[in-house]
C-alpha cells in the first residue's frame, strides 16, 4: 500500500495543536430566505494542553463555532481540524467529548446507572474513577432527576470522560450554577486540565474565563475581536471607566468626544470608557449638568463590553 505524507495518521502525529480552525464561515437561511453569517471568517488555533474560554455576547457565534468543531455541522467556506483530523475523525476515536448545555440525561436513572450504561459503549472505561474524577460519587443512588442543574452539569462532566478524550469541549457548562456549584464544576474540570487535557468552553462570563482559563478568546458577530492571557487583555484595554447621572442627551453628546471609546447606560448611570480619565472628567464639570462623577480602574467586564458593544443591529 502507498503511504503518503498527508495519511491522516501520520498527520495526526505530526500536529502540534488541538484544533486548527481557518477562514471559517457559516452561513444560516431564515424562514423567509434572508442569508445570515453567524461566523464570518475565523481563524483559531488551540495548542494541547491549554484551557481556552471562548467568550462572546448573544449571538456571537460561539454554540455554531463549536457544533463545527465536533463535526455536528459543517463550515461553508473554510477548515476544521482536531489533532490534524476532519472533527468526525476526532471524534469517533474518542479523542474529543463534549458537555453541551442540554439533553442526554434519562430522568429515571440513578446517576451510577446513567455512567454505567454510557460506560458500556467505552470498553476499558473505569467508573468509578470517572465518577471521582467529575464529583458525582457522593450522587451515585440519586436519580437524575433529583439531581440540580449542576449535579447534572457534573454527570455530563463524567459521560464526556468516559472516553478519556484529550480535548475537552464544554458550551456554557455553568449555566444556570450557583457561584459554589460553578466552583467546584471548575474544579473538577481544572483537575483534568492539570493532567494535560485540552479545554475549550464557551462563556458569557468575563469572570469565569478570568479564573478558569489560561487564555481568552473573545468573539464578537462571527469574528475574533481579542486573543491572549486575560491579564494580557486587562493590559491591552487598560483604561479608566467614568461613570455619572447625566440626562441622556448630554450623555449622548459626551459619548461623542474622541477621549470616549464607548457609554453604556446602566440603571439611573452612564458608564463612558476612556484612555484619558482627566479629559473626560474636564468635560462632565464644565460642558455638562453631570453629577455623583465616579472615576475607577477598568474591570474585564468593562473591556468585555467596550470590545463587543453594538453598534447598531445586525
Ligand atoms: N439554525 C439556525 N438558523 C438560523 N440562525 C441561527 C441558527 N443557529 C444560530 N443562528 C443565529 O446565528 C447567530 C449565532 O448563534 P450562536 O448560537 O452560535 O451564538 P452564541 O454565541 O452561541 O450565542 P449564545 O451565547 O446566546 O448561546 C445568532 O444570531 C443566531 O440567532
Amino acid at each position: 500500500m502507498l503511504h503518503t505524507p498527508q495519511s491522516p495518521v501520520e498527520k495526526e502525529v505530526t500536529s502540534p495543536d488541538a484544533a486548527v480552525l481557518s477562514k471559517v464561515v457559516k452561513r444560516y437561511t431564515s424562514a423567509k430566505g434572508e442569508e445570515f453569517t453567524a461566523v464570518n471568517g475565523l481563524d483559531l488555533r488551540v495548542g494541547r494542553g491549554e484551557v481556552v474560554a471562548f467568550l462572546g455576547p448573544n449571538g456571537a457565534g460561539k454554540t455554531t463555532t463549536i457544533d463545527m468543531l465536533l463535526g455536528l455541522s459543517r463550515p461553508d467556506s473554510g477548515t476544521v481540524e482536531l489533532f490534524g483530523l476532519p472533527p468526525q475523525q476526532a471524534v469517533r476515536a474518542g479523542r474529543v467529548a463534549a458537555v453541551l448545555q442540554t439533553g442526554g440525561l434519562l430522568p429515571d436513572l440513578t446517576v451510577a446507572a446513567t455512567v454505567r450504561m454510557l460506560g458500556s459503549l467505552h470498553p476499558g472505561a473505569d467508573i468509578e474513577q470517572v465518577m471521582a474524577r467529575a464529583g458525582v460519587t457522593a450522587l451515585r443512588d440519586r436519580r437524575v432527576a433529583e439531581c440540580s442543574g449542576g449535579e447534572q452539569q457534573r454527570l455530563r462532566f463524567a459521560l464526556a470522560l468516559l472516553s478519556d478524550p484529550d480535548f475537552l469541549v464544554l458550551d456554557e457548562p455553568t449555566a444556570g450554577m450557583d457561584v459554589v456549584a460553578r466552583r467546584n464544576f471548575w474544579a473538577a474540570v481544572r483537575e483534568d486540565a492539570a493532567r494535560g487535557m485540552t479545554v475549550m468552553f464557551a462563556t458569557h462570563y468575563m469572570e469565569e474565563a478570568d479564573q478558569f482559563a489560561d487564555r481568552v478568546v473573545l468573539v464578537d458577530r462571527g469574528n475574533v475581536v481579542a486573543d491572549g492571557s486575560a491579564s494580557a487583555l486587562r493590559a491591552s484595554l487598560s483604561g479608566r471607566t467614568v461613570s455619572a447621572r447625566i440626562a441622556p442627551q448630554e450623555a449622548a453628546a459626551v459619548a461623542a468626544h474622541p477621549q470616549v471609546r464607548s457609554c453604556v447606560p446602566r440603571g439611573d448611570r452612564h458608564y463612558f470608557d476612556c484612555a484619558d480619565s482627566d479629559a473626560l472628567l474636564r468635560v462632565l464639570l464644565e460642558r455638562t449638568s453631570a453629577t455623583e462623577i465616579e472615576v475607577a480602574p477598568r474591570s474585564l467586564e468593562e473591556a468585555f463590553m467596550a470590545l463587543t458593544t453594538q453598534e447598531g443591529s445586525r
